[in-house]
């Protein structure tokens, strides 16, 4: 049976051009729907990278429905691309190339790079879409953001950033990518430890650390490993502080984390927006923040997915751009 309160308050933000968010947390089975109605309760908010950048949807009242009731198709308007150009093949494995001799050369241990794949809009349907990343992506969080006339962003991502319930807060060290078939060598497990350590640095200070993993798990076609962290904290605790501690981890940035953040700037050659930034949930009881990855940005005539790789001394760049190609499967296998 339809569900027809979720579904007239999201057709009504459609028809009205208001922006809206539909929110899936990992391993859940409920779709949240924000509207913006400029409230200031629950807010689901895009920050992004450099940190420039933050917007927020509010709604008073979020409605939720079971995922397996979500039935909605309806055209969006999206704004036109502008012309950019994406690295090809070639140029990407110079970047990675400059890169590992650049790391090699200087106190940089580890930097993430990334680029922005281009492929053509053909008039997708974006809730369809939406609907084969829930399904693929069962223990992702899964977004759709549509801001009319600004910006609309899709994904589904493995990586939780950092939540706080009453006084628990948590987080997840997440590095390290292979196929299934192929075992671990000792580039991904030192390029998950560096997150590791940075978050537990981050975390020194709180009550009750506890450090569980790495272990593997499943993103999509890839496995990572992960490392799940959490401590207590006490009432003066400030989980904005920690946020801006922890924003951009070494899984996204690199290490040192300044050195890295500045390296990324100035040689990546493109803007990250909201790509590697942070989706956060604000409600009463719960703060969530995931870091924006495996996702795109949809425009009327083309899409653009962002895709990275943590680069250290031992890195290949055949096998960067590779892992970069796969990541984009992501969003290109659910696409219709
Ligand atoms: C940068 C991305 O992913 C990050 C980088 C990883 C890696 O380098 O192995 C693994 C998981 C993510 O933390 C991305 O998906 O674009």
């Amino acid at each position: 049976m339809l569900n027809i309160s979720f579904h007239s308050k999201l057709n009504e933000a459609v028809k009205q051009n208001l922006a809206f968010c539909l929110i899936r947390k990992p391993n859940e089975v409920v779709i949240e729907l924000f509207v913006q109605d400029h409230s200031s309760k629950n807010k689901v908010l895009m920050h992004s990278f450099d940190s420039k950048m933050e917007k927020w949807i509010a709604d008073e009242n979020p409605i939720s429905i079971h995922q397996k009731e979500f039935d909605f198709e309806s055209k969006l308007k999206f704004p036109k691309a502008k012309k950019i150009h994406p690295k090809t093949e070639q140029e990407y494995q110079e970047l990675i190339q400059q890169t590992i001799e650049d790391i090699q050369n200087s106190e940089l241990k580890k930097v993430v790079i990334s680029r922005k794949k281009q492929v053509e809009n053909f008039r997708i349907s974006i809730f369809e879409t939406y609907r084969n990343l829930l399904k693929n992506h069962p223990n992702a969080l899964v977004f759709l953001w549509q801001n009319p006339n600004e910006e609309t962003w899709i994904g589904a991502t493995p990586e939780l950033l950092l939540s706080q319930e009453s006084n628990k807060v948590k987080t997840v060290s997440l590095a390290g990518t292979k196929l299934p078939e192929a075992d671990w060598t000792e580039k991904e497990l030192e390029e998950q430890q560096i997150v590791t350590d940075f978050i537990v640095t981050n975390f020194r200070g709180l009550g009750n650390l506890e450090v569980k993993g790495p272990e593997t798990i499943q993103a999509g076609k890839f496995h990572h490993l992960k490392t799940y962290i959490s401590a207590e904290v006490s009432d003066n605790f400030s989980l904005k502080n920690l946020l801006k501690e922890m924003h951009p981890t070494p899984a996204l940035c690199g290490m040192p984390k300044q050195d890295a953040f500045e390296y990324i700037l100035q040689n990546e050659g493109y803007d990250r927006e909201f790509y590697s930034g942070y989706i956060g949930i604000e409600q009463a009881d719960s703060k969530q923040y995931f870091v924006n990855l495996r996702s795109a940005q949809i425009f009327e005539d083309k899409i653009w997915i962002y895709v990275g790789g943590g680069i250290t001394a031992e890195s290949n760049p055949e096998k960067e751009w590779m892992e970069t190609e796969l990541k984009s499967g992501t969003i290109l296998n659910s696409l219709v």
